[in-house]
């Protein structure tokens, strides 16, 4: 029979209360006298169950039911003296953190009956196929041989609490992965926050990530926990990695290393409990020869590295994925649109997709709008014929200059996320002609 971990937090005036609870025969029993000294244990072990054994209303303190929220996915029971419940604030706390609680004298057969339903609720949310939690869907669709190894990789190392290092082209897909992770994980019940490093001013993401003390900095009117505090308990994806500031990658690794943080103007630290998966679409090795990264960072963070391979790597998937981003986006088309032209499914398998999933849901949505057949076209999706010939017309040199010219804007624009400046960049013409060239292909910035 496997063993039944339960962490017990017995404060200084719970002894009475702890005697009362019996003998917790077949159940490997981890006891603590303080939430600071529990929130150490979370940060290295998990539990599934917890047992709060509170003498002296210390459940009522801020400190506590901060805990309380950032541990929500352990089932917490709590025992406490019957006079304790006549507090409004406790009252609240245990209705809203506590899966079940026990009053003195204490009926030690329902309370050991109720750790034993806790745990065992808790190993069947663990023990339910991956497929089937969270509103049932895996996030990453296809069924290529690629997508397949991916999804096989993932289901591995979400099971192993250690971080992940996620690389990959821009828009094929980093992100779901991250969640996948997180899904398959048993921190599923936790939050799972995600954070583009390279979005937020340097100025600010030390606070957002870390948090801050009351009086840190102007304005700093009250304590606030960090967005890796918020993670506790689930995991923390960052993507863009490689654009973290070198003093946070300091700050970071030593969370990775301690599992606690300083909050910004703090001297105490605070322990975490989070899971660190990381992205990139840039070389990181790279960036470490630059001297742009710390490589002892690098080598913490990718102890499981993972590719998420391209769109052109999978092309399989297109029919597939065509299929879901058209019922998807079903209430934005035109009513007479019935679906994808053949013609329109070999131009996309002729297609590199250098935007990747991204840019075919960009392209399949626009064409759902404008499209005047009732099957989508490849002209519709901005892509060149889809024939294996090309047969030259009456003026077909212009026509195949004007869909190359087209066909290159919207590349080089899905490639850049729509920033005109560095398109323009790209293509090797001004900001100007750009525009200009936009208008005259119809294209919307
Ligand atoms: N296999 C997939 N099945 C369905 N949708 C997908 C798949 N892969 C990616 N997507 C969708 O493509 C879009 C881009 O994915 P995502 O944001 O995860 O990419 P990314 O690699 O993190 O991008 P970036 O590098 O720009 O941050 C999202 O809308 C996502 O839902």
């Amino acid at each position: 029979m496997p063993v039944k971990r339960l962490l017990c937090i017995a404060n200084e005036g719970s002894a009475g209360v702890r005697s009362a609870c019996g003998e917790l025969r077949g159940w490997d029993v981890c006891t603590v006298d303080s939430i600071a000294a529990a929130r150490k244990v979370l940060a290295q072990q998990h539990y599934p169950v917890g047992l709060l054994l509170d003498g002296d209303g210390s459940l009522e303190h801020d400190d506590t039911e901060r805990f309380l929220q950032q541990h929500h996915h352990i089932r917490w029971i709590g025992v406490f003296g019957p006079e304790l419940l006549d507090r409004p604030q406790l009252r609240r706390a245990v209705a809203t953190h506590l899966c079940d609680f026990h009053t003195r004298p204490v009926d030690t057969v329902r309370l050991h009956h109720a750790l034993g339903h806790a745990h065992g609720m808790a190993m069947l949310a663990k023990s339910t196929p991956p497929h089937q939690r969270q509103g049932g869907g895996r996030h990453i669709d296809g069924q290529s041989v690629a997508i397949r190894r991916l999804r096989a990789h993932i289901d591995k190392i979400a099971a192993v609490d250690a971080p992940v290092l996620i690389s990959g082209e821009s828009g094929s897909g980093k992100e779901l992965a991250a969640k996948e992770i997180h899904a398959q994980s048993p921190r599923v019940a936790g939050p799972f926050i995600a954070i583009n490093c390279a979005a937020i001013p340097p100025s600010l993401i030390h606070s957002e990530l870390f948090g801050y003390e009351r009086g840190a900095f102007t304005g700093a009117a009250r304590d606030k926990p960090g967005l890796i505090e918020a993670a506790s308990g689930g995991s923390i994806f960052l993507d863009e990695i490689g654009d973290l500031p070198l003093d946070l990658q300091a700050s970071l690794l030593r969370f990775l290393q301690e599992r606690t943080i300083y909050r910004v103007g703090g001297t105490r630290t605070v322990a975490v409990d989070a899971r660190v998966i990381t992205a990139t679409h840039v070389d990181l090795p790279k960036a470490v020869a630059d001297g742009r990264f710390r490589e002892d960072l690098y080598y913490r963070l990718s102890v499981f590295p993972i590719r998420v391979p391209p769109l052109r790597e999978r092309k399989d998937d297109l029919p597939l994925l065509t299929d879901i981003i058209f019922s998807k986006f079903a209430d934005e088309k035109s009513p007479q649109l019935k679906g994808v032209s053949k013609q329109a499914l070999r131009a996309m398998a002729q297609h590199d997709w250098p935007g990747n999933i991204r840019e075919l849901i960009n392209r399949m949505r626009r064409a759902m709008v404008l499209a005047e057949n009732r099957l989508i076209m490849p002209e519709d999706l901005e892509l060149p014929g889809g024939d294996d010939a090309i047969i030259l017309r009456d003026g077909a040199l212009d026509n195949t200059r004007g869909s190359a010219e087209r066909t290159a804007i919207w590349n080089t624009l899905a490639r850049c996320g729509n920033n005109i400046s560095q398109a323009a960049r790209d293509l090797g013409v001004s900001r100007m002609t750009l525009y200009r060239l936009m208008a005259k292909h119809s294209i919307a910035p």
